[in-house]
């Protein structure tokens, strides 16, 4: 788990939120599956709107260039982003991400994205839980920009909003490594290769580093 701070900047929250006011959503249950639905009460932006298909493009090329993210989730393959927003009383209670993703090509997924487009101050609850490997709860209510990236393989939830309005967007991504903890290992040798790289140009340690590196990817990257 871990969190990307300001993924987006001020001016590109001012253009999303501008964008946001005037656009579609429409009852997020229609995409919910069947283990879901019954926990799945909030609104989502209509992908068949102009301006949600320019908040889901410009949130989504921010997301998979992020050196952060392309190091710590190794996507493979990002969906499209879907724009969330709860209103008073909405929520979505406990619930996994569908292991695979339809849409071309298919995928699996992987690492589960959440980007906070609201301040933390206008609105009451709604802060998203997920539950650590270890069983204790981890909850997010992060400042507008801001990003948090999850297994997709862990029970979360959104707390009921229970004044104002919360929006979001997410996205769950396939990753180049399935096994999480191959993950987290294959991101600690990468940024360790870097800083050798930085520190020891053309040296033996900086061959022996990149060699690691590259057979790592080599016996674990799906290409
Ligand atoms: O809005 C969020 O932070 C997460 C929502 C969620 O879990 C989902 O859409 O699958
Ligand atoms: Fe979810």
């Amino acid at each position: 788990m871990f969190i990307i701070p300001d993924l987006l900047d001020t001016a590109q929250l001012r253009e999303i939120r501008t964008l946001l006011a005037e656009a579609r959503f429409s009852d997020g249950r229609q995409t919910a599956g069947p283990g879901s639905r019954n926990v799945k009460n909030n609104l989502q932006g209509d992908p068949s709107d102009e301006r949600i298909q320019q908040v889901q493009r410009q949130v989504h090329e921010r997301l998979t260039g992020h050196p952060q993210y392309r190091i710590l989730a190794v996507p493979r393959i990002v969906r499209p982003m879907t724009i969330n927003r709860y209103d008073e009383g909405m929520f979505y209670g406990d619930h996994m991400d569908h292991p695979l993703l339809a849409g071309d090509p298919p995928a699996r997924g992987d690492v589960s994205t959440t980007v906070f487009f609201s301040a933390p101050d206008e609105y009451e609850g709604g802060e998203l839980v997920v539950n650590s490997q270890s069983g204790e709860p981890r909850t997010f209510k992060l400042p507008p920009g801001h990003a948090v990236c999850y297994p997709a393989g862990t029970l979360h939830r959104v707390n009921p909003v229970t004044r104002g309005s919360r929006l979001a967007a997410v996205t769950v991504a396939e990753s180049r490594i399935q096994d999480v903890t191959r993950r987290e290992l294959f991101s600690d040798v990468s940024q360790i290769t870097r800083w050798v790289q930085d520190v020891a140009a053309d040296t033996p340690q900086e061959r022996l580093a990149n060699k690691v590196y590259n057979n790592l990817m080599r016996l674990w990257c799906q290409p």
